[in-house]
């Protein structure tokens, strides 16, 4: 049983696992302590919305915490594990969420041998639709694996993955949601150009979004034969599709995940140079 989760780190994905966590009400916010580095606005306004305990005192928010979630940027890591190494004891499970950060760069820095689970969601945790991945390092052990699946099941689903594979997870779905909006705001160009009003172009896209994930997840079918049932020969989707053919459409986005998997490769590389 989980009595209490510190966040080192109140930003967006800190945000979106608080919010989801918290609408799931497993974790009440009497248990969810907070710190940044120094943005006392922030705090405040978190523990304004969530009622969360949010404080500049890492002591206090370490102490007694059965999870520790570390959701720094990558830049951070080092300065942020530095700053909680005296407070973390071996019994504490240390969850990342930091792209490109290895467990054993964590563990050495902590410089105990705790248990590191490094994780992968999204932001769609805050409404309990994350695609989350985990990993465990050297020190984690089966139940502590076991407790992280817990935790990320609350705000979607969790996938056990091997360490090296959370880079390319990272590239796909860490920062999937981000490519989608990016479509969502080509599309709501091109039904503006063509006259539509806002608002019925949103439900019609956001319709068309869900619509489609649903197919993908209930249906056996694959995306290209669900495409297909789309296609009439010289019709309209057939027209739309060459267009985007003509874009390299598929190119740009294969392209865009491979640039994704490798500045998380490259992360880990630049920030895991540990300065004396
Ligand atoms: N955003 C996303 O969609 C996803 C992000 N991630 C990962 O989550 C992590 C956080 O990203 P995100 O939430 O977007 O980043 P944000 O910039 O929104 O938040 C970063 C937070 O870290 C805090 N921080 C910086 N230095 C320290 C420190 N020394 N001690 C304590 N807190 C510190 C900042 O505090 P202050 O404001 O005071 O500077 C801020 O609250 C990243 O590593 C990212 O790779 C993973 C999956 C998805
Ligand atoms: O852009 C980033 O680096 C983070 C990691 C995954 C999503 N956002």
């Amino acid at each position: 049983m989980v009595n209490k989760i510190a966040f080192i780190g109140a930003g967006s994905m800190a945000e979106a696992i608080i919010t989801g966590i918290l609408n799931k009400g497993v974790i009440k916010p009497h248990q969810v302590y907070i710190t940044n580095k120094d943005n006392q606005e922030r705090l405040d306004r978190l523990n304004i919305i969530y009622h969360v305990p949010c404080m500049n005192d890492k002591k206090e928010v370490m102490k007694e915490a059965d999870i520790v979630i570390l959701s720094v940027k990558p830049k951070d890591a080092q300065e942020a594990l530095h700053s909680i190494r005296p407070f973390v004891k071996k019994e504490q499970l240390i969850v990342s969420v930091l792209a490109g950060i290895s467990t054993e760069f964590i563990e050495e820095q902590l410089g105990v041998e705790v248990p590191v689970i490094r994780a992968m969601p999204n932001t769609s945790a805050a409404i309990g639709h994350s695609a989350t991945a985990v990993a465990k390092g050297k020190h984690a052990r089966k139940e502590h694996l076991e407790n992280a699946i817990s935790l990320f099941q609350t705000i979607g689903t969790t996938t056990v993955v091997e360490e090296e594979d959370l880079h390319a997870v990272t590239g796909l779905s860490g920062s999937g949601p981000a490519y989608i909006y990016y479509l969502v705001e080509a599309m709501e160009d091109a039904a503006q150009q063509a006259g539509l009003q806002k608002e019925i172009s949103k439900e019609l896209i956001v319709q068309t979004l869900v619509g489609a994930a649903e197919m993908l997840k209930t249906t056996q079918e694959t995306p290209s034969a669900l495409r297909k049932k789309i296609t009439s020969p010289g019709g309209t989707t057939q027209a739309g599709i060459e267009t985007l053919e003509k874009y390299k459409y598929q190119e740009a986005l294969i392209e865009c995940i491979k640039n994704a998997k490798a500045r998380s490769v490259e992360l880990g590389k630049l920030f895991e140079q540990t300065n004396p």
